[in-house]
């Protein structure tokens, strides 16, 4: 077991660079499976996620190489089915991508019901419904949902809610499906344009990603490509509220500010000062912050994935910060844990109601999912005396090489094995 130990108090200041986006990248690996042929993917952060999905994909007969600690090499010319092992799959919600992947390449696949962080439930009743208007028939039994078309047929899909998930999977699936697809409603995030032009880019004909009508006009087949994935908008967007938390003065390198344009002016409301440079921004703290409301939306809503740690900020600003949590309803389980540390935080249903306090203090606690883990660092680096964070691996999902990161920025922030 590992665990983090952070001394806090310390000014974070320096430079940090933002690796390639988790959630595109999560999306990318299994997009590769259409290619039937070699793709190149670089900048990919060093995660969990990605290494669980590179092995996901050797298993299922995909030559998965990895030539640098961010680009590795994946051919999918024998692949022959996309039958997902169960116990790997279920390590990560975004193995439920290998569905439209592989019902495009091969009409069919299986994988199990989506894994990953508890963060509330993940439906896939919108998912299904693209498949099912494309012709494919879809059953979940003992926990796999299984896929499978005779033929794959183009369709005009109107999501009842704004999903990410549910856009790529049918983003894949028709890109190989018969004639043409209409996403109606779909959602708007940059993952999604991602993952477009890396499809695109294997010969995939989809136009209007990033509004939320895409058409795809579907094709015999792919080939394979390189890609370089987008920076990480939530890696960048913690760094951000790390700086704003210690009273920092950060720049953040390899980001694209249009991606975070929500947190930017929540921490521009709070008296924070954020320069724009090219693709960095610097992140000039005050010492005083003013508290602010917040309410998670679709993009370019306010992102639910920096909901927790703008949470922990919040903790210290002047005032009351009011915390809606309109995506996922499980979100707020660091809230327990901010208290251990000192926080006036009162949680009814969706609504979290956070008090300013002066000062947090160093506590044991632990993260309850990939975000809360975020959030509990953020807090360990603003309290007083020592925090110890159990459930490292959450962390280690979605962010790459963290401790070096933040310790090159002043963090006294170390890891141990028990
Ligand atoms: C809109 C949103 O913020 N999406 C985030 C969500 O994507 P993820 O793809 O996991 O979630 P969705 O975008 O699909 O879910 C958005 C909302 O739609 C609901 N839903 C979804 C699918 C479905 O078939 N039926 C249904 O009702 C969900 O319960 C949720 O309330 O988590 C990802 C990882 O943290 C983030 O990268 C995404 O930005
Ligand atoms: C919850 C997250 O990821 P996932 O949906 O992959 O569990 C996240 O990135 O914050």
């Amino acid at each position: 077991m590992e665990k983090i130990i952070i001394n806090g108090c310390r000014r974070l200041q320096g430079q940090v660079d933002i690796s390639g986006f988790k959630n595109a990248a999560v999306a990318i690996i299994p997009a590769a499976v259409l290619a039937g042929g070699k793709c190149v993917i670089d900048n990919l952060p060093e995660i969990s996620d990605v290494k669980t999905l590179g092995n996901i994909l050797t298993n299922l007969g995909a030559n998965v190489v990895q030539i640098d600690d961010k680009t590795v090499e994946i051919d999918t010319t024998k692949m022959k089915q996309c039958f997902a092992d169960y116990d790997m799959a279920k390590e990560l919600r975004a193995s439920y991508y290998l569905l439209g992947a592989g019902l495009g390449r091969f009409k069919k696949a299986k994988v199990i019901y989506p894994g990953g962080c508890s963060i509330g439930t993940r439906p896939i009743d919108q998912h299904i419904k693209g498949f099912e208007a494309m012709g494919a028939s879809v059953s979940i039994e003992h926990g796999i949902i299984s896929v499978e078309a005779e033929k794959l047929v183009g369709a005009e899909i109107y999501m009842d809610v704004v999903s990410v998930g549910a856009t790529i999977n049918i983003m894949l699936a028709a890109s190989m499906a018969e004639g043409n697809t209409v996403i109606e409603n779909a959602a708007k995030e940059p993952h999604i344009v991602d993952v477009a032009n890396f499809l695109n880019c294997m010969g995939a004909d989809i136009r209007g990603a990033g509004t939320d009508v895409i058409k795809i006009r579907g094709v015999e087949k792919l080939k394979g490509c390189n890609h370089t994935v987008i920076p990480d908008q939530i890696e960048a967007g913690t760094y951000m509220v790390a700086a704003a938390a210690t009273g920092g003065d950060v720049v953040i390198n390899n980001v694209i500010p249009k991606h975070l344009e929500a947190i930017t002016a929540k921490l521009k409301e709070m008296g924070v000062e954020i320069i724009e440079n090219g693709d960095s921004l610097r992140v000039i703290s005050s010492s005083e912050l003013k508290n602010v409301s917040i309410k998670t939306l679709v993009y370019p809503g306010f992102p639910t994935d920096l909901q927790q740690p703008m949470s922990s900020l919040l903790t210290t600003a002047k005032g009351t910060g009011v915390v809606t949590e309109t995506i996922f309803e499980g979100r707020f389980k660091h809230v327990d844990e901010l208290k251990r540390m000192g926080a006036d935080i009162k949680v009814e249903g969706r609504i979290a109601v956070i008090q300013g306090v002066n000062k947090l203090s160093g506590a044991k606690v632990s993260a309850s999912d990939l975000r809360a883990g975020a959030a509990l660092l953020i807090a360990g680096l603003m309290a007083e005396g020592e925090t110890e964070i159990d459930n490292v691996h959450y962390i280690e999902r979605g962010y790459d090489n963290f401790v070096e990161k933040l310790t090159n920025l002043g963090a006294e922030i170390k890891k141990i094995q028990l």
